[in-house]
């Protein structure tokens, strides 16, 4: 068990070596996105499933209290969090449906989703892809492995920040990761520190 954990340690950090080198142009390019759209006054909409539903809810909250310093609250909506909405679409509906409409009634042109999979093929995170574009938002996609269908439903107004593993649960360390570069870049560029608290 000990050598499982450590290896466990071990090739998360590794993960996240490869992820330094590969990954911070298109946070910066995500995060620059979600700047413009906060600045134009839209918001982001968030989703996946399963940890990546936690995730979803983990930028929100970062988004709408705040990160790591006093700031003024931020517009942004996870879309896995109200069950009664959820358990109604999966039920006379469909489960691929969770997201997408809740997307199409809440979504705005302008604003983004992040669209949070760690395989890239989660049927109803391309759904709310999919009802994204139908609403003329643009797409953040954080996946792993080979991008999955989610990498060629993208354009070039979209960005993926695809985590180099085959691991879902090493994937899902670097999302968090990642979402908190995306919390620190939007702060950063909104709220710049002053520079007696830094
Ligand atoms: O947290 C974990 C595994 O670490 C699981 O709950 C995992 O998120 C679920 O199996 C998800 O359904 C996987 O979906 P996805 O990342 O492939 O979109
Ligand atoms: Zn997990």
């Amino acid at each position: 068990m000990i050598d499982n954990i450590k290896a466990n340690f071990t090739e998360s950090i590794q993960t996240k070596i490869a992820a330094s080198e590969m990954l911070p142009e298109s946070i910066e390019k995500a995060a620059m996105m979600m700047v413009e759209a906060l600045i134009r006054g839209n918001k982001i909409l968030s989703c996946g499933n399963g940890g990546s539903a936690g995730d979803a809810q983990h930028f929100s909250s970062e988004m709408l209290n705040r990160y790591e310093r006093d700031r003024p609250s931020l517009p942004a909506i996870a879309l896995s969090t109200d069950t009664s909405t959820l358990t109604s679409i999966a039920n006379d509906y469909s489960y691929d449906e969770i997201f997408a409409k809740q997307v199409r009634a809440l979504g705005q042109s302008g604003d983004i989703l992040l669209a949070i999979s760690t395989s890239g093929n989660s049927r109803n995170v391309i759904a709310a892809m999919e009802a994204a574009l139908s609403r003329d938002m643009t797409i953040v996609a954080l996946t792993g492995k080979d991008g999955g269908e989610m990498a060629g439903f993208l354009s070039e107004h979209d960005v993926e920040i695809r985590v180099p593993s085959n691991r879902t649960a090493r994937i899902q360390e670097v999302h968090l990761l990642v979402i908190h570069n995306l919390c620190e870049c939007i702060d950063d560029s909104l709220f710049p520190a002053d520079h007696a608290d830094s």
